[in-house]
């Protein structure tokens, strides 16, 4: 449904040349829930204002459906522009109109009656459960209230497309969860395709379909949520992952030797991943069973990705150092990932 081709955005700072996004290309599909990840100055924002043209391209071109938005007339332009409604980390709100005025602010010039209009508007604010604050200002609003004015005006020119810039920064975790699930809402009950910026993988975990991966411009990593998850490629993609779980805590630990991960002799901190549900217990079972080991867990998770698990533990394991090498082949065998992270057997 959105198509980039070869995009770049050069930007000229102090006489040098510099692309904020360099030749992405990139397909969103009609109707998912797209996210792009990436550190602050990635070129996310910039990428994204390029797909309604805030941004030019500097070439390249960025297609919707089937229409070209690089080379249509600033008329045409401005028809497709209002099939795509925007939401901000600030909200963009008009501090000196109510949110009944905010929300209905798109609707002026349209060919609705003002009953229509104002069936539309009362319709939204009943969608993003704010009908009795229709006469309030802004001001007197939560961030996540404010959020929810924001993304009513956003769906007033009935979207095919809703861009949210880091719409959850803001906001605190309950009300970052409050408002993703409203987005999930619009997305399923409608069919609006949503592209979500941000800089934290729990957001693109919580409601994404499929994910790219920015970094300097370009995009080095695409697929869908739980396959990044499960499988992440790139540096950059392992940290965004490593950072959702609390696994990475570990690495932490062994380098401030804290006593959490003191050895003794002939003892290996092991760190397993795996992708079936509840294998936590049958893999402690097996091990100790079948290869006479003594698995003291330090961190234990599943992570639900949409209906699929992905589960981690890392343990202390001890017995004789062959047997500690038979169970890690036994568990490569059976697909599970294993890392050594600390070994203290001598042997
Ligand atoms: N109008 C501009 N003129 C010059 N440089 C710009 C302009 N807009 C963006 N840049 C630069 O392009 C790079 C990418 O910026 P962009 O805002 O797209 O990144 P981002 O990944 O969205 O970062 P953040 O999460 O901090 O918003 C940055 O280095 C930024 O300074």
């Amino acid at each position: 449904m959105i198509r980039f081709e070869h995009v770049s955005r050069v930007f000229h700072n102090d006489g040098r040349e510099f692309a904020a996004v360099n030749n992405v290309s990139l397909e969103i599909e009609k109707g998912e829930i797209f996210g792009i990840i990436g550190f602050s100055g990635a070129g996310k924002s910039t990428l994204v204002r390029c797909i309604n043209l805030l941004e030019r391209p500097t070439s390249g071109k960025v297609f919707i459906g089937d229409e070209e938005l690089t080379a249509m007339s600033p008329a045409e332009l401005r028809q497709h522009r209002k099939k795509i409604g925007m939401i901000f980390q600030q909200f963009n709100l008009f501090a000196s109109r109510t949110v009944y005025d905010n929300v209905s602010l798109p609707l002026k010039g349209s060919n609705l009656t003002k009953e229509q209009k104002d069936k539309k508007v009362r319709d939204l604010l009943k969608l993003v459960e704010l009908e009795e604050k229709a006469s309030a200002y802004p001001s007197q609003l939560s961030g996540g209230q404010k959020q929810r004015v924001a993304i009513a005006r956003a769906l007033a020119n009935d979207p095919e497309i809703i861009l949210s810039d880091e719409s959850t920064s803001a906001l605190d975790p309950r009300t970052t969860r409050a408002i993703l699930d409203l987005l999930k809402k619009v997305n399923r009950e409608l069919g609006i395709t949503i592209v979500v910026i941000t800089h934290e993988m729990q957001v693109i975990k919580d409601i994404c379909d499929r994910v790219a991966v920015m970094k300097d411009g370009r995009v080095v990593e695409t697929g869908t949520v739980f396959d990044i998850f499960a499988n992440p490629k790139e540096q950059i993609t392992r940290e965004f992952v490593e950072n959702t779980s609390n696994m990475s805590r570990i690495y932490e630990l062994v380098e401030t030797k804290s006593p959490v991960v003191e050895l003794k002799p002939g003892e290996a901190i092991l760190r397993f991943r795996y992708l079936e549900r509840n294998v936590s217990e049958a893999l402690v079972s097996q091990l100790s069973r079948k290869f006479d080991l003594d698995l003291n867990i330090i961190f234990g998770s599943i992570e639900l990705i949409g209906e699929n698990p992905i589960g981690g533990l890392v343990v202390i394991a001890q017995g004789t150092s062959d047997n500690i090498n038979k169970a890690i082949q036994y568990l490569k065998d059976k697909n599970v990932g294993v890392e050594m992270i600390l070994d203290g057997r001598t042997a």
